[in-house]
């Protein structure tokens, strides 16, 4: 399929305009050899090199322009696209590829003093162990800051509906009334400090805010990362348009596996060969080559990234010489 015109339309491609995941994307968009040049100032940017059109937005809006069907492909947080889904984008964003950063999870947090008082109440209530455990249906009925209303409401909602049943009672008494869900648009970590909430639902990365604030963590709602999502109606029409989705989707797959994966080289005495497949057995199997030596062969294969240090060793252990590691630039699986 012919990708270099799409009937003189471009493809959209939206991207986070700043924020934590907009260095990630411009490296994506590198490797991939999306080439362009934005203006100062300005969120749009046309490809240099092929028939596409990049829209700088907001991260939190991404997941409504894809879903709407405004752009063909966006890059936000699966986080994004939850709170998207309980609106009209509903089953209309599809997820191409998880991309393996911005990785965090959005959990409820509460002041550590209250929690601790709440579990010390239960405590002397009787309850013991796991039972004095402060939970999320511990909230239910307060007051709860959040960016993210639609999935706090849906969590508290879902607790809310399981407390009217008398099996399904929380431990403690958790507050009449339904939970009070107050949006927030940044610095959520403060409402409480500052006497709005009782409670905050937030992302937590390293933690580093959460502890600042004196907020410990009493329940996940979700773990999230960045993703590749595209319109479902626009990635289902066959042509041109799919050829491009495909080819770049092909090639940021190339990026990813290229970061996660690193070469190694070594030689090694010729009766040692098992050994070198089991510790590096490559994605399909080794390179092997002979070297002028006939008892030594050389061995190259694609390790894991994260796992080269122990493998490095493994190979010392068995007689491994020479062991060299190498990153890899790009790759295609
Ligand atoms: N520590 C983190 N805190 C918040 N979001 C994170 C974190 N790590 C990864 N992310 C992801 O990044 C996405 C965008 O978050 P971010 O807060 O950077 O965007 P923004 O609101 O556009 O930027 P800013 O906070 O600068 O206004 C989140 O929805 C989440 O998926
Ligand atoms: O666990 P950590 O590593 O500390 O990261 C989590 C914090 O980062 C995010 O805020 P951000 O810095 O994006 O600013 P914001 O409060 O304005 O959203 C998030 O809302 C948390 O506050």
């Amino acid at each position: 399929m012919e990708i270099s015109e799409l009937d003189g339309e471009r493809l959209l491609f939206a991207v986070p305009k700043k924020g934590r995941l907009h260095q990630r994307c411009l490296q994506l968009l590198e490797g991939a050899d999306i080439q362009f040049h934005r203006k100062n100032r300005l969120d749009i940017a046309t490809s240099t090199n092929l028939p596409l059109t990049l829209v700088f937005l907001p991260a939190a809006d991404i997941a409504k322009f894809v879903g709407n069907g405004n752009v063909d492909l966006g890059i936000t947080g699966e986080d994004m696209i939850a709170e998207v889904a309980g609106g009209s984008a509903h089953g209309k964003i599809t997820t191409v590829q998880e991309l393996g950063f911005g990785t965090c999870r959005l959990s409820l947090q509460a002041p550590a003093a209250d929690v601790e008082r709440r579990r010390a109440r239960k405590a002397a209530a009787g309850a013991a162990g796991a039972d004095a455990a402060v939970t999320p249906r511990d909230f239910v009925g307060c007051r709860v800051a959040t960016s993210f209303v639609h999935l706090a409401t849906k969590y508290f909602g879902a607790m809310e509906a399981g407390a009217t049943a008398p099996a399904a009672a929380p431990p403690a008494a958790t507050g009449a009334g339904s939970t009070r869900i107050e949006y927030v648009g940044g610095s959520v970590e403060a409402a409480c400090g500052l006497g709005l909430a009782d409670a905050v639902v937030d992302l937590v990365e390293s933690g580093e805010t959460m502890r600042a604030a004196g907020l410990v963590e009493v329940g996940t709602l979700m773990a999230t990362q960045a993703v590749l999502v595209a319109n479902r109606a626009k990635l289902a029409s066959d042509g041109p348009r799919r050829a491009l989705v495909d080819m770049i989707v092909r090639r940021i797959r190339g990026v990813l596996a290229a970061a996660r994966y690193v070469l190694i080289n070594y030689n090694m005495r010729r009766d040692q060969l098992a050994e070198a497949r089991r510790i590096t057995p490559g994605r399909k199997a080794p390179t092997v080559s002979t070297l002028e030596d006939p008892e030594w062969i050389a061995v190259s294969a694609m390790i894991l990234k994260k796992d080269a240090a122990t493998i490095m060793d493994q190979l010392e252990a068995v007689g491994a010489r020479d062991i060299l590691v190498f990153e890899i630039h790009n790759c295609r699986e």
